[in-house]
C-alpha cells in the first residue's frame, strides 16, 4: 500500500491545473448506457474511481477509448449484461449511478447494494423510492437492488432529503421515461448541472437544473453527444486550504471560481487573500489562519466534502472555530489522526470545536477515507518534521496526481510506493 511522505514547513509558490470534478464525470459515465451512440468527454480525471467506472462499465458491455490526456470515447451500443456486482459496487458507492439508466433503457437492473462506509450509513432508499414513483418494481434479494418496468412513467417525486446521487439517478431515469417527472427537493449542486447539461445536449428536454425543481420531459431515445467536464471546486478548495495552512502564493488553473461561493468566502475569512476570474483563482496567504467556523449543508452552502480540510487548516487557526457536520453522520474519522499531529479537536455529536494549536507536528498517521485523507496531507505540509501518511489509497480515489502537483508548487512530499516503503 502506497504512502506519501511529506516534510513540512515548505511554502507554496506557483501554478497548478485543476482536473475535472470526479463527482460530475462519475455520472457523466454513467449516462453513456442511456444511449446506442458514442459520448466524447474531455477533462475526465485521471483516478482510481474512474477506472472502477470504466471496470463496471465494461462488465455491463460498454466499450471505452482514451484518444488523449482527459479524452474518452464511450460506447453503449452493445450492452451485454445488466448486473453491477458487489466487488465493485463495494469500492465506489456512485455505481449505484447505473441502476436508473439501465433501467430507463434496458427495462431492467441488478446492481449490488452499496453497504455500509467510513463516513457513514449512506442508504439509498430515495433512489429506490423515486424509481418506484415512476413504476418500477423494486425488491432486494441476495444484497443487490433487482429492479423492473416495462417503460418508466413520468411522476411527481418528493425526496425526503436532498440527495446528490439520487438526483442524478432519477433525472437519468426520467430522460428516457414516458411522460413528464418533476423532482422536488433537488439537489442543486454543480455536478448536477453538468450532467443536466450533457443529457441535453443528447437529446434530453430538462429544465430547472441548478434549481430544487428540475422538470424533466421523457424522450423516447438519446443520441450521442461531446461533453467537457466541469472542473473540481473540491479539488481547488483543497489547494487553497494547502496554501492557507502552508502560506504562499499559488494561481489555480481551470478551476471554476463561479461554483465555490461558500468555499471562498470562508477561505476568505481565515485571512486568505483570493482574487479570481472565470477560469483561475489566486490565493495568497502571508499570516497565520484566523479561526473559521462553518456548517455543511447541500450546495450552494459550505460542502461537506471540504469539511476535513478546512478542519485541518482551523488545527493551527488563530482562535476557537465551532465546525457542524450535517450531511454525514461519521464524518469526523480525521480528528482522531489530526490529535496525533497535535491538535487540539473536541467532538460531541455533529460539532467539533477546534482550538487552533501555534504549531503542528509530523508523524505517521492514517488515512480512513478521500477527504480525511487530503486534510491529514495539508496539516502534514504545516507540521513541523515528517508526516507519513498511510492508506493513500483513498486519495488517490479522488485527487489526480496530488503529490505531484503540490510538489511543483514547492512542497516536499513524495509517495513511498509498496516496495519502497
Ligand atoms: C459521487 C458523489 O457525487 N458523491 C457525493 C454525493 O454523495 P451521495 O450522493 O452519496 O450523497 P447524498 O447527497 O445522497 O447524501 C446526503 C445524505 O442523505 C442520505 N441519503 C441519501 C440517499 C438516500 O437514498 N437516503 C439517504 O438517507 C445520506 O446518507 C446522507 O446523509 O454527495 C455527497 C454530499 O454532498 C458528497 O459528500 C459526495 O462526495
Ligand atoms: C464522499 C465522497 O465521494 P463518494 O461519494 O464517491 O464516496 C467525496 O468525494 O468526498
Amino acid at each position: 500500500m502506497d504512502k506519501l511522505l511529506i516534510t513540512g514547513g515548505n511554502r507554496l509558490n506557483g501554478e497548478i491545473t485543476i482536473s475535472g470534478a470526479k463527482n460530475a464525470a462519475l455520472p457523466i459515465l454513467c449516462a453513456s448506457l442511456l444511449t446506442a451512440d458514442p459520448i466524447y468527454l474531455e477533462n475526465v480525471p485521471g483516478l482510481k474511481d474512474i477506472g472502477t467506472t470504466l471496470r463496471l462499465l465494461s462488465q455491463l458491455g460498454v466499450q471505452s477509448e482514451r484518444s488523449g490526456p482527459g479524452q474518452l470515447q464511450l460506447s453503449a451500443a452493445q450492452v451485454t449484461s445488466l448486473e453491477a456486482p458487489y466487488e465493485l459496487v463495494k469500492t465506489m458507492r456512485a455505481s449505484i449511478l447505473v441502476l436508473g439508466p439501465l433501467l430507463a433503457r434496458f427495462g431492467e437492473a441488478r446492481v449490488s447494494l452499496p453497504g455500509g462506509c467510513a463516513i457513514g450509513q449512506r442508504p439509498v432508499d430515495q433512489h429506490i423510492k423515486g424509481l418506484e414513483a415512476m413504476g418500477a418494481e423494486i425488491r432486494i434479494e441476495h444484497g443487490f437492488v433487482v429492479a423492473t418496468a416495462k417503460r418508466l412513467k413520468g411522476a411527481s417525486i418528493l425526496t425526503d432529503m436532498v440527495t446528490v446521487t439520487g438526483t442524478e439517478n432519477l433525472m437519468m431515469a426520467a430522460a428516457l421515461a414516458e411522460g413528464q417527472t418533476i423532482l422536488e427537493n433537488a439537489a442543486r449542486e454543480p455536478e448536477i448541472v453538468d450532467l443536466a447539461e450533457l443529457l441535453n445536449k443528447m437529446g434530453a428536454r430538462i429544465q430547472g437544473h441548478g434549481t430544487d425543481r428540475i422538470v424533466i420531459d421523457g424522450v423516447d431515445s438519446l443520441h450521442g453527444a461531446s461533453h467537457r467536464v466541469v472542473a473540481d471546486r473540491i479539488e481547488a478548495g483543497t489547494f487553497l486550504c494547502a496554501v492557507g495552512a502552508a502560506g504562499g502564493d499559488i494561481v489555480l488553473r481551470q478551476a471554476a471560481a463561479a461554483t465555490m461561493g461558500a468555499i471562498l468566502d470562508k477561505l476568505r475569512e481565515a485571512g486568505l487573500v483570493i482574487e479570481c476570474g472565470e477560469d483561475w483563482i489566486r490565493g495568497t496567504m502571508t499570516q497565520r489562519p484566523r479561526a473559521t467556523g462553518f456548517r455543511t449543508r447541500e450546495y450552494p452552502g459550505f460542502p461537506t466534502d471540504m469539511q476535513a480540510q478546512l478542519m485541518a487548516l482551523n488545527a493551527i487557526a488563530d482562535g476557537t472555530a465551532v465546525i457542524v457536520e450535517n450531511i454525514f453522520e461519521n464524518r469526523y474519522m480525521h480528528v482522531q489522526e489530526l490529535g496525533r499531529m497535535g491538535a487540539n479537536i473536541e467532538i460531541d455529536g455533529h460539532t467539533a470545536v477546534v482550538t487552533g494549536v501555534a504549531q503542528l507536528s509530523g508523524a505517521t498517521v492514517m488515512a480512513t477515507d478521500l477527504r480525511a485523507s487530503a486534510s491529514l496531507v495539508i496539516a502534514g505540509l504545516a507540521a513541523s518534521g515528517d508526516t507519513v501518511v498511510e492508506r493513500i489509497y483513498h486519495l488517490d480515489r479522488g485527487y489526480e496526481r496530488m503529490e505531484e502537483k503540490l510538489r511543483s508548487v514547492g512542497a516536499n512530499i513524495q509517495r513511498l510506493t509498496q516496495e519502497a516503503a
